[in-house]
C-alpha cells in the first residue's frame, strides 16, 4: 500500500534514517523539522523529521507522536544537518541532537519556569560514594547548575543528589530561570564612529560582494585593534536593510561580553530583535530563545559554536570573530567546527561569511592564498595608533629568581607609577603545575590520568586539570617517605602572590578559570578594568581573548616554553597566535604600549615575527614546513582515537584496525600512523591509543574513513573509538 511516510533522523548511532508510516491522524500537523517519538526495536526513542514523501508504506512502523506543535529548524537546514554529518562522520539524529538546544533534546518539554537549582555547600570534605563525587566536584566547577541540566549530564543522578543535599555538601533551592547576565548590564551608549579610511575600502569590498549576491566568503585580517567590529556592525547593517538575518559566532560568549554589548547598543531598540544564545540560559530561556529565531522573530543571532546550527530562514551573513580560537571546534561527542560548518552554511545558503581574525587560523590564510576566500586586511590600528614594541627577554641568559625578570619588574614598577593598567599572561592556573619531592624527584600524579597534579596553595588541594580528581596535599611523599615536597613551576596564583610582593601598593586580580567560576566574575573583572580601578590583571589565555582595554599599556608574557614544546604541529602557530592576541592587548588607547615576553627560545621563528609583528612571514615560514611534512593546509588528517580500562585488549583492538585500515588504504595514498599510545596515554581511568589518518587529498581519506566505519563494527563495547575529522587537539 502506498501512503505517507516520514524519514527520520533518530537520535541514536544508526547509519542512516529510518523510514516511518505517518497514519492520517498526524498527517496535517506533521512538517520537517518537527521532533517526534519513533518505534525503534523494542524500545521507543526520538527523532526528527527531515523528509515528508509519498511511498510504499506496506513494511513500515508507524509514528508515534509528534512533539511540540512547530518545526524546530527550516527545512532548508537539513542539507546543512546531512553534510555535517556526513563530513565528521556521525549520526544525523546525534547531529541534530547536539545542534538543537540541550533542554529540547532530552524528550520532556523544557517549558517549566521554576526549577531547583544546585549549589556547593561551605563544607569541606567528600562525599562516600564514587557518583556523589563526580556530581560534588562538578558542582564546585560550576559553582551552581539546575536539576535539568546535572540529569543531562549526569543520567539518573537522582539518589545521588539527593544523598548529597542530605549530608549538607549541596544546597538545594527553588529558583526561576536564570536571567540573561547581559540584561542588567549598563548600556553601552553606541558611538556611531566615522569610519577610517582603510575602514571605507574594506566596506566597500564588503558592500560589493553583497550588491553581487550569493555566496562570498571572505577573511577580514586586520592586526589587534585594527577596527574589525565596526566592519561587523555595518555590513550587518546593511543585511538587515536587504531584508535579511545575520548570524555572529563569538568564542565565547561569557569571555565577549564587550563585543555582545557593542551589539546591542548599535542595534538594540532599532525595532531589531536581537538574540544572544549563550550557556548561561536555562533550558526553558534557550527554548523560548531557539523558538522564536526558528518562527523568524529574530534578526540577528548572536553566540558560540552551536550558534551555527541557528534555526534562521533568511540568512544573509555570518560573522566568525576571532576565527582562528580553537573553542569553535567542539572536543567531544560531534567534533564539528564552527567556522567550517559556517562556510558550509553559507556557500549551501547564499550568504556572506566574513572570519575575522588579526592572526588567521594557517588554514584560513592558505585558502585566502588560493583564492577561495576574499582578503580584506586592515593593516593598522586606526587613528595611526602604534602597534606595541615587543621585547623578549631571554630567561636562559636573565636567570630570574623568581618569576619575572628585571626588565619586566622594572616595567611594572614604572607603569604602576605612572598610572597606567598592565596585564600579564602565564597560561597556567593554579600556584604550582607540580608539587615534587625533593628527595626521590617524583611528582605527585593523578591517579586516573597520565599526568601531574597541580597544586592550589589557596585551597590548599593537589587537582588534575583534566578530571577534576582532588586531594589535600600529602605530608609526606608516597614514594620514598620523604618530607619535602616542593611545589616546582609556575601558576597564575603564584605569579599573583609574586606580584603583590614586588608591588605592594598595586590593586592585583587575577582572572582564569578559578577566579571566573562564579556567574558574573568574568563581567566584574572587565568592568573593574575599563573603570580603572585595578592595576594589574594576571591572567591564563582569557586575557588575551579580544578584550579592549584603552588603559592597558604594559604587557607582560612570564613564560612561551610549555606552549612551544608542546608535542603537537601546530605548537609554533599557537604559541604565535597567543603572543601576537595577548601583546595586541597593549596599547589601545591613547597611550602606546609595550610588550615583554619571558622565553628560554628567544631565537624561534614564532617569536621573532611575532616581535616584528609579522604575521605574513611567519605564516610562509610555517607554510613552509607544513609542506614538508604534509600536514595542514597541505594534507588531511583523521584522529583516532581507541580507549578503554583494559590497556592490552585496547592496543590489540587499535591494531587490529590499523591492519584492516592498511589493507584498505592501498593504493589510496593514506598514511596509516600507528596505532601509538596518546600523548596523555591514560585519560579519567581509561587507557588510550590512537591512530592517525593522514592524506594529500580529503576524497581517499574519506573513503578510509568509511572503511573504518564498518571495521568499527568488531569493536568491543569496552572499547570506544572516537573519530575526530580535521582534529585540533591530538593529545
Ligand atoms: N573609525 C574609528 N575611529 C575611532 N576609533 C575606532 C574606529 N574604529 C574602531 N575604533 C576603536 O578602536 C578600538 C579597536 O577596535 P576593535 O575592538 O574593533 O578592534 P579589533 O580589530 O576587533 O581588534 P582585536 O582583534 O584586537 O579584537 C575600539 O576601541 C574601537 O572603538
Ligand atoms: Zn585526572
Amino acid at each position: 500500500m502506498r501512503g505517507l511516510v516520514a524519514e527520520v533522523a533518530v537520535a541514536a548511532p544508526l547509519d542512516k534514517p529510518l523510514s516511518y508510516l505517518v497514519e492520517k491522524a498526524l498527517a496535517d500537523s506533521l512538517r520537517i523539522g518537527m521532533r517526534v517519538k519513533v518505534p525503534l526495536g523494542r524500545r521507543t526513542a526520538i527523532g526528527y523529521v527531515i523528509a515528508i514523501r509519498s511511498g510504499e508504506t506496506d513494511r513500515l512502523k508507524p509514528l508515534l507522536e509528534v512533539l511540540g506543535e512547530e518545526p524546530l529548524f527550516p527545512s532548508g537546514m537539513v542539507e546543512l544537518l546531512r553534510r555535517a554529518a556526513d563530513y565528521y562522520q556521525y549520526p544525523l539524529g546525534e547531529v541534530i541532537r547536539t545542534a538543537l538546544p540541550v533542554g529540547l533534546s532530552t524528550g520532556n518539554e523544557a517549558s517549566v519556569l521554576m526549577e531547583s537549582h544546585y549549589q556547593p555547600a561551605p563544607k569541606d570534605g567528600e562525599p562516600r560514594g564514587p557518583r556523589q563525587r563526580t556530581l560534588l566536584a562538578h558542582l564546585r566547577r560550576v559553582s551552581c547548575a539546575s536539576r535539568t541540566d546535572l540529569l543531562a549530564l549526569f543520567p539518573g543522578c537522582h539518589a545521588s543528589l539527593k544523598a548529597l543535599v542530605g549530608q549538607g555538601f549541596v544546597l538545594e533551592e527553588q529558583r526561576e530561570r536564570l536571567r540573561d547576565p547581559f540584561a542588567d548590564l549598563p548600556p553601552v551608549a553606541d558611538v556611531r564612529l566615522a569610519m577610517t579610511e582603510a575602514q571605507k575600502q574594506v566596506f566597500a569590498e564588503v558592500e560589493q560582494a553583497m550588491h553581487a549576491g550569493g555566496f562570498a566568503p571572505m577573511l577580514l585580517h586586520g592586526v589587534t585593534g585594527s577596527g574589525k567590529t565596526e566592519i561587523y556592525l555595518r555590513s550587518i547593517e546593511k543585511v538587515l536593510q536587504a531584508g535579511r538575518q545575520a548570524l555572529v559566532l563569538v568564542p565565547e560568549i561569557a569571555l565577549t561580553p564587550q563585543l555582545v554589548s557593542r551589539f546591542r547598543s548599535r542595534f538594540a531598540g532599532d525595532r531589531v530583535c536581537l538574540a544572544v544564545l549563550h550557556s548561561g540560559l536555562s533550558a526553558g530561556e534557550r527554548f523560548d530563545a531557539w523558538r522564536s529565531v526558528a518562527r523568524g522573530d529574530v534578526d540577528i543571532v548572536i553566540g558560540a559554536r552551536s550558534a551555527v546550527f541557528a534555526p534562521l530562514g533568511r540568512l544573509g551573513m555570518i560573522v566568525v570573530d576571532e576565527e582562528h580560537e580553537s573553542s569553535y571546534k567542539q572536543g567531544d561527542g560531534f567534533r564539528y567546527h564552527a567556522r567550517d560548518l559556517a562556510l558550509m552554511r553559507g556557500q549551501m545558503e547564499g550568504a556572506l561569511v566574513l572570519l575575522g581574525s588579526a592572526t588567521p587560523a594557517l588554514t584560513t590564510f592558505y585558502r585566502a592564498r588560493q583564492g577561495k576566500l576574499a582578503y580584506l586586511s586592515l593593516p593598522e590600528r586606526v587613528l595611526d595608533r602604534p602597534l606595541p614594541d615587543v621585547e623578549l627577554i631571554d630567561l636562559g641568559r636573565e636567570r630570574p629568581e623568581g618569576i619575572l625578570a628585571q626588565p619586566l619588574k622594572q616595567a611594572l614598577l614604572a607603569n604602576l607609577e605612572r598610572g597606567e593598567q598592565s596585564l600579564l599572561l602565564l597560561n597556567r592556573r593554579g600556584f604550582a603545575p607540580y608539587l615534587l619531592c625533593a628527595d626521590c624527584g617524583n611528582a605527585l600524579r593523578c591517579p586516573h590520568c597520565d599526568i601531574t597534579l597541580t597544586f592550589y596553595l589557596s585551597q590548599k588541594v593537589l587537582r588534575c586539570n583534566y578530571c577534576d580528581y582532588r586531594q589535600p596535599p600529602p605530608e609526606q611523599c608516597p614514594t620514598c617517605h620523604g618530607a619535602a615536597l616542593l611545589p616546582e613551576g609556575a601558576g597564575t596564583e603564584r605569579l599573583e602572590q609574586e606580584l603583590r610582593d614586588l608591588l605592594p601598593t598595586a590593586r592585583i586580580a587575577r582572572m582564569d578559570r578559578d577566579t571566573t567560576g562564579r556567574k558574573g566574575a568574568h563581567q566584574s573583572l572587565v568592568t573593574a578594568m575599563e573603570n580603572r580601578s585595578i592595576d594589574v590583571l594576571v591572567g591564563t589565555q582569557m586575557v588575551a581573548k579580544g578584550l579592549d582595554f584603552p588603559g592597558v599599556t604594559l604587557v607582560g608574557v612570564a613564560q612561551t616554553d610549555n606552549l612551544l614544546n608542546l608535542p603537537d604541529f601546530r605548537a609554533a602557530e599557537r604559541t604565535f597566535t597567543l603572543l601576537t592576541q595577548v601583546a595586541g592587548r597593549a596599547g589601545r588607547g591613547e597611550r602606546p604600549g609595550r610588550v615583554y615576553v619571558q622565553t628560554y627560545a628567544p631565537e624561534h621563528f614564532s617569536l621573532a615575527c611575532c616581535a616584528r609583528h609579522d604575521y605574513l612571514a611567519f605564516a610562509r615560514e610555517e607554510l613552509r614546513l607544513r609542506q614538508e611534512l604534509g600536514y595542514p593546509p597541505f594534507g588531511f588528517l583523521a584522529h583516532c582515537v581507541f580507549s578503554g580500562t583494559d590497556r592490552q585488549q585496547v592496543e590489540s583492538m587499535a591494531e587490529s584496525l590499523a591492519e584492516g585500515l592498511a589493507d584498505a588504504a592501498i593504493g589510496l595514498g593514506v598514511e596509516i600512523l600507528g596505532p601509538a599510545p596518546c600523548p596523555l596515554a591514560r585519560l579519567r581511568g581509561k587507557n588510550r591509543y590512537q591512530i592517525l589518518l593522514k592524506a594529500p587529498l580529503r576524497p581517499p581519506l574519506r573513503h578510509l574513513l568509511a572503511h573504518l566505519a564498518r571495521l568499527r563494527r568488531i569493536l568491543p563495547r569496552a572499547v570506544i573509538l572516537t573519530v575526530d575529522v580535521d582534529p585540533l587537539d591530538m593529545l
